[in-house]
C-alpha cells in the first residue's frame, strides 16, 4: 500500500503549497509515490529520477483529461500536438521537431541578440525595469521574425502582451486565468488570420519558415490541418518561446545570488553548465499530469488504465538520489554531462523528444537562454536595487513579488 495524504480534499492545498505540494508531502512520508483526492479526484502523486523513468516511457500515459481545462488550454489547447497520442502524436511532432531540432534553429540565436540589444538600449533610457515584464518584447520580436511574420513594432507589444497573461494564468483559478483566455482569444483570431492569408497567398512568408511549415502541413490522411488547428500550433511555437523571459529573469537572479559567475562566464566552456543548473533549481512548470492508458505496475502499486497521476517536475531536479547537494548552484556538475539524457532533469519533460510529450522547444529554450546568459553577464551593466526577491511557493509560475526590477546602466 503506498502513503495516502490524509486529507479528504487537497486541491486547495495545491494551490497554496505550489511547487511544495509534492515534494513536502513526499518528504513526509518517506516515500516517491502516495496518493491524494484532488479537486474530488483520486491522483497519485509521484517524484524523483525513478519515477520520472516510469512516467516517461512512450506511450504509457495520455495527457487528455490529465490537466484541469482551464489550465490546459493555455498551455497547449485542444486539438494541439498535446492532445494527440499514438501514431497521429508521432506524426504532429515530427513537424515540430523538425521545426525546432537544434539544426533548424539558424538564425533565431542571432536575432534574440539583436531584439534584446535594442531592448536594452530603450531599458537603459528609462533606467529601471521589470525585467520579467520588460523580456517579452524582444522575445517575441525575434521568434515571430524567426518562423517567417512581419509584425509593426505595436503588433510585437500586443502579442507579446497576450503571451505573457496566457502563461501567467495557467497555474491559477479565477481572475489571472479568465484574463488569460480573454487574451487568448484575440491571439487565435490573429493566428487563424495568418494562416488564412499564407494559404491564400496574401501574406508572404519564406518558404521554410515556421509558419510556411505549419500552413503547409497535412494530417496522416494527407489532409491540410484545419485553420483553428494549425493556428493553435503556430501559438504553440510563439507563446513558449516567449515564456523564456521567465528563464531570462531566474539567469539574472542566479547571477544576482551567484555573483562569482558573472565573471567565470566570460568563458564560453561555462555558459551551458550555468544554463542547465538555472533550469534545474529555479521553479517553472511544477507538475504535469497524464492519465494510464497501458497499465503497469511500479513501487507494487498497480497503475490501472484511466488512474490520474501527477509527477513532480520541480522537485525531480531536487531528487537527493539524483543529484548531489541538489540545493546547491553547482553549474560544475555540468561538465562533461548531456542534459538530454540526464536522469532526473525533467524541467521540460523526460524520454526521448520524438517518443514522449517531452517539450520539442528544448533547444529553443537552451539557446536563447545561453544568448541572453552571455549578453548579461559579459554586455550589459546593471544592478538590482533593494526588492522582495522571495518566490511565494503557491504563485504558479513562479514570480518573485517584485517581478525581479533591474537598473540597466548602459
Ligand atoms: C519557456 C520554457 C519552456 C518550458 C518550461 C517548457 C516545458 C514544457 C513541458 C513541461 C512540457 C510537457 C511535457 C509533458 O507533457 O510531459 C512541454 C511540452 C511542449 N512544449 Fe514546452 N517548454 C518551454 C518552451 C517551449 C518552447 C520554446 C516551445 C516551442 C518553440 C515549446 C513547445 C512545446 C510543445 C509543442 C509541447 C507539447 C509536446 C507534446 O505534447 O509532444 N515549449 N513543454
Amino acid at each position: 500500500m503506498i502513503p495516502r495524504d490524509p486529507s479528504l480534499e487537497s486541491g486547495l492545498a495545491v494551490l497554496r503549497e505550489g511547487y511544495d505540494f509534492i515534494p513536502s508531502r513526499s518528504r513526509r512520508f518517506g516515500s516517491d509515490i502516495f496518493a491524494a483526492r484532488v479537486m474530488g479526484r483520486e491522483v497519485t502523486c509521484l517524484t524523483g529520477a525513478e519515477a520520472a523513468a516510469q512516467f516517461y516511457v512512450p506511450r504509457r500515459f495520455t495527457r487528455q483529461g490529465a490537466l484541469p481545462a482551464p489550465t490546459f488550454s493555455l498551455i497547449q489547447d485542444f486539438g494541439s500536438v498535446m492532445a494527440l497520442d499514438g501514431e497521429d502524436h508521432r506524426h504532429r511532432k515530427a513537424l515540430l521537431l523538425s521545426i525546432l531540432a537544434p539544426e533548424a534553429l539558424g538564425r533565431l540565436p542571432g536575432l534574440t541578440e539583436h531584439h534584446w540589444r535594442r531592448a536594452a538600449a530603450r531599458w537603459a533610457e528609462k533606467g529601471e525595469v521589470s525585467l520579467f515584464d520588460a523580456s517579452h518584447e524582444p522575445l517575441t520580436a525575434a521568434i515571430t521574425e524567426w518562423a517567417g511574420l512581419a509584425l509593426t513594432p505595436e503588433e510585437v507589444r500586443q502579442r507579446a502582451r497576450e503571451f505573457r497573461d496566457m502563461v501567467e494564468g495557467t497555474g491559477s483559478i479565477g481572475p489571472r486565468n479568465w484574463w488569460g483566455h480573454w487574451q487568448r482569444r484575440r491571439t487565435e483570431r490573429w493566428a487563424r488570420g495568418t494562416i488564412e492569408g499564407i494559404r491564400e497567398g496574401r501574406l508572404g512568408v519564406p518558404l521554410g519558415s515556421a509558419a510556411a511549415s505549419i500552413a503547409a502541413h497535412r494530417d496522416r490522411e494527407g489532409r491540410l490541418l484545419d485553420v483553428v488547428t494549425a493556428g493553435v500550433e503556430l501559438i504553440n511555437i510563439l507563446r513558449p518561446t516567449v515564456a523564456n523571459a521567465r528563464w531570462a529573469m531566474f539567469i539574472a537572479m542566479a547571477l544576482h545570488e551567484h555573483p562569482e559567475w558573472q565573471a567565470r562566464l566570460a568563458e564560453e566552456e561555462w555558459v551551458d553548465p550555468f544554463v542547465q543548473e538555472v533550469r534545474r533549481l529555479y521553479p517553472f512548470i511544477p507538475f504535469m499530469g497524464g492519465i494510464v492508458r497501458q497499465p503497469f505496475r511500479w513501487r507494487d502499486h498497480d497503475f490501472r488504465e484511466g488512474d490520474w497521476v501527477l509527477l513532480d517536475l520541480f522537485g525531480t531536479g531536487r531528487d537527493p538520489a539524483a543529484w548531489e547537494a541538489p540545493e546547491e548552484f553547482r553549474p560544475e556538475r555540468w561538465r562533461g554531462a548531456d542534459w538530454v539524457t540526464r536522469p532526473g532533469f525533467v524541467p521540460h519533460g523526460g524520454g526521448e523528444h520524438a517518443m514522449t510529450h517531452r517539450c520539442p522547444g528544448e533547444w529553443v529554450t537552451v539557446e536563447q537562454m545561453k544568448v541572453i546568459a552571455r549578453l548579461l553577464a559579459r554586455d550589459m551593466r546593471w544592478d538590482v536595487p533593494p526588492q522582495d526577491l522571495s518566490l511565494p511557493p503557491g504563485r504558479m509560475p513562479a514570480l518573485p513579488r517584485s517581478r525581479f526590477r533591474i537598473r540597466v546602466r548602459s
